[in-house]
């Protein structure tokens, strides 16, 4: 099976967020990652990393406001000195948790001068971070309204222009499915590109188990195709979390 990881942001949210940390631990993951960890101070979550020995997997980059607010800077074409002072704040905050990945969020905006803002931003923090891994994430339209990056052949002609050893795909299962309507397929053309995997049911984003996506199968073909990345749980559990981990445990 792949080595999994748990969202905090949206798995356990049955308690206050820092002792969800404990709760992941209890139900058997060596990892998390957390959306925006810009809330509580750093060393309380560090110490309960520490505490728990859990992995922190990925942060993402601010947005100013989640509900209802920005959906990140990235490729809007005003906001590049936002953009640049978030980041080297997520940055901080990623070195200190030892984070695997910083996923880089592009926010609401398109056309052109979006794109190029986006590849121009890119291209900077690469350089800027050359030890972080650093990914960008298609996001469906459904979920996320305007969005910029919800196409997984823009993801890769960008990715290929920046072309930095450090940037790659985050690729969510869930959003995969709901973009192109074949997540198996998608996967094959941009398994190349990856090195984060989410994954969450369909339709609903509640938990990855056999039905719409196949993930019993899609596992094995992950450990068959030498898959050694982290496979993220992040969606909104039916029932208690507990209740629901079934595919961390081969789905017994
Ligand atoms: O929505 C998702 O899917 C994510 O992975 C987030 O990082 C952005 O909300
Ligand atoms: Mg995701």
């Amino acid at each position: 099976m792949p080595r999994f990881a748990a969202n905090l942001t949206l798995l356990f949210t049955e308690l206050p967020f820092l002792d969800r940390f404990e709760a992941a631990a209890e139900a058997g993951f060596d990892a998390v990652e957390v959306l925006f960890p810009y809330e509580d101070a750093a060393p309380e979550v560090q110490r309960r990393l520490a505490a728990f020995g859990l992995h922190m997997v990925l942060i993402n980059t601010p947005p100013p406001n989640w509900t209802g607010g920005a959906r990140g800077f990235a490729a809007i074409p005003d906001g590049q000195d936002r953009f640049r002072h978030d980041f080297k704040r997520a940055l901080r905050f990623a070195h200190a948790f030892n984070a695997t990945h910083l996923h880089i969020m592009a926010g609401v905006a398109d056309g052109d001068a979006a794109r190029s803002i986006f590849v121009e931003n890119l291209t900077w923090a690469a350089a800027e971070a050359p030890k972080q891994s650093l990914t960008i994430e298609p996001i469906n339209q459904g979920d996320m309204p305007g969005y910029f990056l919800s196409d997984y052949d823009l993801a890769a002609d960008i990715l290929g222009e920046v072309n930095a050893p450090n940037l790659g795909l985050q690729f969510d299962a869930y959003h995969a499915h709901k973009i192109t309507g074949d997540m198996p397929a998608t996967w094959k053309k941009v398994k190349h590109l990856t090195r984060h995997i989410q994954i969450g049911g369909l339709p609903d984003r509640h938990e990855p188990l056999a039905g719409v996506i196949d993930y019993p199968a899609w596992f094995q073909g992950l450990d068959d195709g030498g898959y050694d990345g982290w496979v993220s749980g992040e969606y909104h559990p039916a029932g208690r979390t507990e209740d629901g981990l079934s595919w961390i445990k081969g789905f017994d």
